[in-house]
């Protein structure tokens, strides 16, 4: 059984989500295409072996790109070494990249097919919760430098996605609920029924092991989520403006990741990020007590973090004036204006930025 939701953008292309569907992902693979450049780290060394066999199977040559791990794969460096790989295996622009793994390998994969030969194709297979709602389906790709979080890449729609949930069975709980966080701004920025969902089943959504019960109950947020984040990018790519609401609770959420060195999860990061964003909404006048409560609640029963120290503001503000959203000096928020309503705000009075930093101050 799968579902799949097609992305009707410029290039259209499907995100199949259900279970045993990593076979299925090779016969998305550009007819043409004589070698696929399987890119992943360790954690997921032994299915891009199973890939590579399937990839040969076809009559195509499988090059496996093993990367360092999570953030540390989203450099230059590392995108620079599969660059290597590609010309000296010889890859040309009808051959094909895969990304497998969580949203940092398929950030970088994406980046890394946009700008071999200048753009070549590449299929997703996203393995954690984040990159199957989020991260693998909508062409963001990119990259970190030394001054600050994503800020080299590229628009590169995927030619397509696949979330096999059979994937999840080996993810650690603890980042199956940093996914959960990317899946929660879906339900406060579009589609209520998400919260609902994750506010009856909050504790079997966090439990270590997962039954089949809740695996349904996942299974039918990650196609919830994936669907909003298809509406939005098909009607604004390359987010000249409405797109902008996918980055709900990423302009502080994106600080807290930076200054702690990444050493915290993008999806724990974006969970305090969102309550920031409540409580300047609050703080504007925007939004009521409820909502931005109801934030709190949500998060706090998925078992993510609603709060940050305190005496860091210097440092969060100057990566906040790196946020993509920035104009020159004018310093761009998402807020919600009432949930499913999300408005910009737009260079707030300093005061309410450090009222909302004290409100999350734990
Ligand atoms: N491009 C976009 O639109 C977009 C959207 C959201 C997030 N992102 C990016 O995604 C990244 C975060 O992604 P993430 O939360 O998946 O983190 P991640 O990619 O760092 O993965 C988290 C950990 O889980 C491991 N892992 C992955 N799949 C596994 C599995 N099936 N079993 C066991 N371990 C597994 C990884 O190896 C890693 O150690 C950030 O870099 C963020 O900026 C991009
Ligand atoms: O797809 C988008 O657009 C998003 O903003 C989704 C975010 O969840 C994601 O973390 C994205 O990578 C952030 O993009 P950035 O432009 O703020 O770096
Ligand atoms: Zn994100």
């Amino acid at each position: 059984m799968s579902t799949v939701v097609n992305v009707a953008s410029g290039a259209p292309y499907d995100v199949t989500v259900g279970s045993g569907l990593l076979e299925r992902a090779i016969t998305s693979l550009p007819p043409g295409s004589r070698k696929a450049l399987v890119v992943h780290s360790a954690p997921m060394r032994q299915v891009a072996d199973i890939l590579r066999a399937r990839i040969e199977a076809t009559g195509r040559e499988a090059v496996l790109a093993e990367v360092p791990d999570a953030e540390a794969g989203k450099t230059a460096e590392v995108a620079a070494f599969c660059w290597q790989v590609l010309g000296r295996s010889d890859f040309t622009r009808s051959d094909a990249v895969i990304g497998l793994g969580g949203g940092a390998v398929t950030d970088l994969a994406g980046f890394v097919a946009a700008t071999w030969t200048r753009g070549i194709a590449v299929v997703q297979i996203p393995t954690t919760v984040l990159a199957m709602v989020d991260a693998a389906v909508g062409g963001k790709t990119g990259i970190n430098t030394a001054e600050g979080k994503n800020l080299v890449g590229a628009f590169h729609e995927p030619h397509a996605v696949w979330c096999d949930v059979d994937m999840l069975a080996t993810l650690p709980a603890y980042d199956r609920v940093a996914g959960l966080a990317e899946v929660v701004k879906g339900g406060f920025i579009r589609d209520g029924v998400i919260l609902d969902l994750v506010e009856q089943h909050a504790d079997a959504l966090r439990a270590d092991v997962l039954t089949p019960a809740s695996l349904e109950v996942l299974e039918e947020l990650i196609t919830r989520k994936v669907r909003v984040k298809a509406e939005v990018v098909a009607a604004d790519l390359k987010e000249s403006h409405l797109r902008e609401i996918l980055n709900y609770g990423h302009t502080f959420g994106h600080a807290i990741e930076y200054t702690e060195r990444y050493q915290w999860r993008h999806g724990s990061a974006v969970s305090v990020g969102m309550v920031f964003a409540a409580e300047l909404a609050r703080l504007a006048g925007k939004l009521d007590d409820a909502a931005v409560d109801r934030h709190r609640s949500i998060l706090t029963s998925l078992g993510l973090p609603v709060t940050y120290p305190a005496g860091r503001w210097d440092a969060l503000l100057t990566a906040m004036r790196r946020d993509k959203k920035t104009r020159g000096d004018l310093l761009r928020f998402v807020i919600l204006q009432g949930i499913g309503n999300p408005v910009r705000l737009e260079g707030p009075d300093p005061a309410l930025l450090l009222g909302a930093y004290d409100a999350v101050s734990g």
